[in-house]
């Protein structure tokens, strides 16, 4: 359910020029080589590359949790800014991070998430929700008593139950059986042609076959847009 409430002033939803990313004091501790890419309204960007190439701190900067050395990150025609109520609005993100809340049940969760962003028609959203990702059975279990799997489909269904214009994945492929994933690329792919758009780091060659438009290859000595297949062979060949 992308986000119909917040245009963005061009199609480019994400713009990152010279973006330079790491931990630690400066520029010379960059994880990477400089990231320059756009990604528009309706498409999905891939982001692939060996362990450890700078992926996810590349998302974490994109949604405004790391700070770039260098460079520059709009996302919806505006400087990243995660405090910004229309960036929170307008961008949904899951991490590998396993952030929940533990006293809530399943539902509950994904019921507070919904209400929090203003969705109507909540409740039967979230049922529905809770069945695509099969989860009805665990409706009523706290996030402590899920398996890892299940776990890893909740905060993904917490992604999809609030409205959004770009939805950001950390490796979204892990700890779902191969049924799931097929599953989450058809929801991938409805999002883009429902005019929402993905920003995801994977390590999964059949999602980025099968939902993104470009990708982008991070190594040690350059970044590169290359196509989905391209990148699909990259990451069979790491
Ligand atoms: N919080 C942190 N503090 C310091 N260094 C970090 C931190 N998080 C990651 N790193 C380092 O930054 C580099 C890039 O890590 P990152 O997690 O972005 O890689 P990645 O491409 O997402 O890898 P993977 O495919 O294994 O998930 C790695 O060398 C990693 O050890």
């Amino acid at each position: 359910m992308p986000s119909k409430t917040r245009a963005p002033r061009s199609t480019a939803v994400l713009r990152a020029s010279g973006v330079l990313v790491g931990y630690g004091a400066g520029r010379e501790s960059a994880v990477c080589p400089p990231i320059d890419v756009t990604l528009n309204a309706g498409k999905a960007l891939a982001v692939v590359g060996a362990n450890g190439t700078g992926k996810s701190t590349f998302l974490r900067a994109a949604i405004g949790l790391l700070e770039p050395f260098a460079g520059s990150i709009e996302v919806l025609g505006a400087p990243v800014d995660e405090r910004d109520a229309a960036f929170r609005a307008g961008v949904a993100s899951v991490l590998d991070d396993d952030a929940y809340f533990p006293a809530l049940t399943v539902r509950e969760h994904l019921l507070l998430v919904a209400r929090g962003h203003g969705v109507q028609g909540a409740s039967a959203l979230v049922t529905e929700l809770v069945e695509e990702f099969g989860l009805t059975d665990r409706a009523k279990a706290i996030p402590t008593a899920l398996s890892s799997g299940q776990r890893r489909r909740l905060l993904l269904a917490a992604g999809l139950v609030r409205p959004r214009k770009l939805l950001v994945l950390d490796e979204p492929e892990q700890r779902l059986d191969v049924g799931m994933r097929d599953r989450l690329a058809e929801r991938l792919t409805a999002e883009c042609a429902a005019g929402g758009s993905v920003l995801m780091a994977t390590h999964d060659p059949v999602l980025v076959r099968s939902v993104a438009h470009s990708a982008l290859l991070i190594a040690e000595d350059a970044v590169r847009r290359i196509s989905p297949d391209e990148a699909a062979r990259a990451i069979e060949a790491l």
